[in-house]
């Protein structure tokens, strides 16, 4: 695995006037660890996840990878966010369909793809929802099969958006065993408020106030 840091510099990003995030600098050296963002509601951190996604741009600042000079073409390779308002899915299609489309966007081969998603499917318990179509999923079961996609993805850097509103305990277990093994091969951020990811081994933790401000960080 590459040993990669990323480095956010006086990062500045306002809505309609609103200042956002304040002159934020932080440096998220991955060590094999995960890092969790947490913090208070309208804080800035899916923001924070959209810029380092390339989604949205910041009016101030820089962000660096250690070893590549240009972010916007790194992050867009290999970045993989899961937005905590996912809706983009093809009703129509099934789960598997949706899962090889959405891993496509990222430029996975389709056997990669296969290849991890039974065995994925079988820690998750949700066999049964890869030939399901998709208009009649539970809500947890879409939760996973956009969880599906963030994992069988060939991505580096997974952003993880609030991936466990919808899973029940047994799933929300699985998934934290899958994440811990998989922080050895890529780099994993997580947005979320749900504590239970404090008792995890190997976190980093970044707390959020108003205005993108951080106050406490490590773990
Ligand atoms: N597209 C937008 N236009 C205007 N304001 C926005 C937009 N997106 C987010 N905001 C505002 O920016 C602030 C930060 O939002 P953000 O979603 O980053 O917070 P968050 O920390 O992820 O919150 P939560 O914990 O509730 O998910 C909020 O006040 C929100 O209303």
């Amino acid at each position: 695995m590459e040993d990669i840091s990323l480095n956010i510099h006086n990062l500045k990003k306002k809505y309609d006037d609103k200042p956002i995030i304040n002159n934020l600098s932080i440096t998220i050296n991955f060590n094999r660890k995960i890092t969790l963002i947490t913090g208070m509601n309208g804080s800035g951190k899916s923001t924070l996840a959209k810029i380092i996604a390339g989604i949205i741009l910041p009016d101030e600042g820089t962000l660096q990878i250690s070893n590549h000079t240009n972010f916007s073409k790194w992050t867009k390779r290999t970045t993989y966010y899961l937005s905590s308002a996912e809706r983009g899915m093809f009703y129509k299609l099934n789960s598997r369909q949706n899962i090889e489309y959405l891993t496509s966007l990222k430029g996975t081969n389709k056997n990669d793809v296969l290849k991890k998603l039974s065995n994925y499917c079988e820690k998750l318990n949700c066999k049964d929802i890869l030939e399901m179509s998709a208009e009649k999923l539970s809500t947890g079961q879409k939760k996973k099969v956009f969880i599906l996609s963030a994992l069988c993805s060939n991505c580096q850097l997974l952003l993880l958006d609030e991936p466990t509103n919808g899973l029940d305990d047994e799933s929300f277990y699985a998934f934290i065993e899958i994440l811990a093994k998989l922080r050895l091969e890529k780099k994993i951020v997580l947005i979320s408020h749900d504590k239970r990811f404090l008792d995890m081994p190997n976190i980093e933790r970044i707390i959020f106030e108003k205005n993108g401000e951080i106050y406490w960080e490590g773990c």
